[in-house]
């Protein structure tokens, strides 16, 4: 039977370290379903088109491949922000579902991470995760990320950011940000990545031999 892992949460939590980390460990294929709507932001922004246009997010949402995605230009912190405007809009999102089902869909299985996996796109995953952390904690995170990039870094910015984001994100009417009832929510506040990996595991192994 196939084994899909579900990971959800907020902005720098923590998800896509341990999404990475599982699909290694089971030999999973992983998508990163933010780059979705990072991709559909900066299609936009590269025509020079307003964020709030939802045919033109719709069309670039639809013309989207998985395969050829500019991490490090989609990775850039503003993008983060663009991703959750055109993230809210009901079209956009229904835009993007067959092929977020359709890559969950592998025979062998499959790991994907965002804000609504769990919830939406694959709701009989057999594992699912919501990794928090305290918004302090994530923006603490991202600043050493970005310093580690050689961004410049001001971490009063970037946690205003990542609250910004937090409201946007499970405020919003379609998909919001949560916690699928089915859900074990793992907070990471005090746990480091080989920390994390660990509960996580304990969790896949038992849905696993369920
Ligand atoms: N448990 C942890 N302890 C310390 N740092 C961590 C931990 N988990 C992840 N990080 C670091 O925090 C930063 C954010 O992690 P990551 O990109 O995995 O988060 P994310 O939830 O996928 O973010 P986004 O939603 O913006 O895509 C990265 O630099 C990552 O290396
Ligand atoms: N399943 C998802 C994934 C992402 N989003 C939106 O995209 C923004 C960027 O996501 P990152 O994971 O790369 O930070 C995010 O803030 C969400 O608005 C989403 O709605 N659903």
């Amino acid at each position: 039977m196939s084994f899909i892992i579900a990971i959800d949460g907020p902005a720098a939590s923590g998800k896509g370290t341990l999404a990475r980390r599982l699909a290694a460990h089971y030999g999973l294929p992983h998508l990163d379903t933010g780059l979705l709507y990072r991709a559909t932001a900066r299609a936009l922004l590269d025509e020079g088109l307003p964020l709030d246009d939802v045919d033109a997010a719709v069309e670039a949402a639809r013309g989207l491949s998985l395969t050829d995605f500019d991490e490090t230009r989609l990775r850039a912190r503003d993008m983060g922000e663009a991703a959750s405007v055109v993230a809210a809009m009901p079209a956009v999102r229904a835009a993007l579902v067959d092929m977020q089902r359709a890559f969950a869909a592998r025979p062998e299985g499959a790991v994907l991470d965002g804000r609504d996996i769990g919830t939406v796109i694959c709701p009989a995953a057999r594992v699912k995760i919501f990794v928090t952390a305290s918004p302090e904690t994530r923006a603490q995170r991202r600043a050493l990320e970005l310093a580690g990039r050689g961004e410049e870094v001001d971490y009063n910015a970037i946690l205003d950011d990542v609250r910004k984001r937090d409201a946007r994100d499970s405020e919003r009417s379609a998909a919001p940000l949560k916690a699928a009832a089915d859900a074990v929510t793992l907070d990471s506040s005090e746990l480091d990545r080989d920390q994390v990996f660990a509960v996580a595991l304990e969790i896949a192994e038992r849905a696993r031999n369920a």
